[in-house]
């Protein structure tokens, strides 16, 4: 686990692609920027290539997708691997939704992600587990997340990042485990969302993915957790204004003082 990725994140300020839903925009823009990247959005096909080129990464959030929008997401992913551009998917409810699985489905054949970062009902949708997700929030299931994190990552031959109370980042072969985190995070829609986009900014300043998505939910959840653990009782609304506050001041020893990983 290389923490220290923050701060080379933060020296090198790279610019995030995100084709975002319509719901979080705002706040996956915002954390974005808070922890030291640059953010930049659009929804236009016609620009697709030069947002890549300009990019250090790209975020596919397939949250509220339209018909027309998914022309422009399967140019956006294309022209990530074309351009080399590390490609992070958030599956949004594919557990929940027929069309939303055979949508991604239909996109994963389309381009090749880097990395894909979902709770457990998307990703062990993707893996082919059963599982009962419920809407946009992980369900019920009974299965092993280590296992299904593996299982989908080697189906989709990419990192993928099972999160929750334990976030679950995997290569396929190699696990590794962040127990760090808050509650307070369910209460906020589009902290998931927030999760994917700052991957996107981690991979964005190292070659290796499996390293930044580790990094990115140990940051992110540890940050959180500092964020609860500094003020009892925070409701739904502080706590995502305090979280932007911390995700612009937490310090890589801030981090290191409270990891807890396996
Ligand atoms: N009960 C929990 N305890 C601690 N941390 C949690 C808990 N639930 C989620 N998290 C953290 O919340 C962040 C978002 O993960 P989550 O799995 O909730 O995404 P999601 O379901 O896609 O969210 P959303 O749909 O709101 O975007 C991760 O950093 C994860 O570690
Ligand atoms: C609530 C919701 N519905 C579609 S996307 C979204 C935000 C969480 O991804
Ligand atoms: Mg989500």
């Amino acid at each position: 686990m290389k923490v220290a990725l923050l701060d080379e994140l933060r020296a090198k300020n790279p610019i995030v692609f995100n084709v975002s839903n319509f719901v979080t925009v705002q706040d996956v823009a915002n954390g974005i920027n808070a922890i030291g990247a640059s953010p930049i959005m659009s929804e236009e096909v016609a620009e697709a290539d030069e947002m890549v080129g300009l990019a250090g990464a790209v975020c596919l959030n397939l949250g509220a997708v339209t018909s027309t929008q998914i022309t422009q997401i399967r140019a956006v992913g294309q022209s990530a691997n074309r351009q080399h551009r590390p490609l992070v998917i958030d599956p949004v409810a594919v557990g929940a939704v027929k069309y939303r699985m055979q949508m991604a489905t239909g996109l994963l054949n389309d381009f090749h992600p880097d990395v894909i970062r979902g709770n457990a009902g998307e990703i062990a949708a993707l893996a082919g587990v059963d599982w009962q997700a419920k809407g946009i929030d992980a369900g019920e299931g009974a299965g092993d997340i280590e296992a299904i994190a593996k299982a989908c990552a080697q189906k989709l031959a990419c990192v993928v990042i099972l999160s929750g109370p334990t976030d679950v980042i995997t290569d396929g072969t190699q696990a590794v485990k962040v127990k760090n985190g808050t509650s307070l995070f369910q209460v906020h829609v589009g902290s998931g969302d927030m999760l994917s986009s700052i991957v996107a900014a981690f991979c964005a300043v190292t070659d290796d993915y499996y390293e930044a998505a580790q990094t990115a939910c140990l940051v992110f959840a540890a940050t959180g957790q500092l964020v609860h653990d500094a003020t009892p009782n925070l409701g739904a609304g502080t706590f995502i204004m305090k979280l932007l506050d911390a995700l612009q001041t937490t310090t890589v020893a801030d981090i290191e003082g409270i990891a807890d990983f396996e």
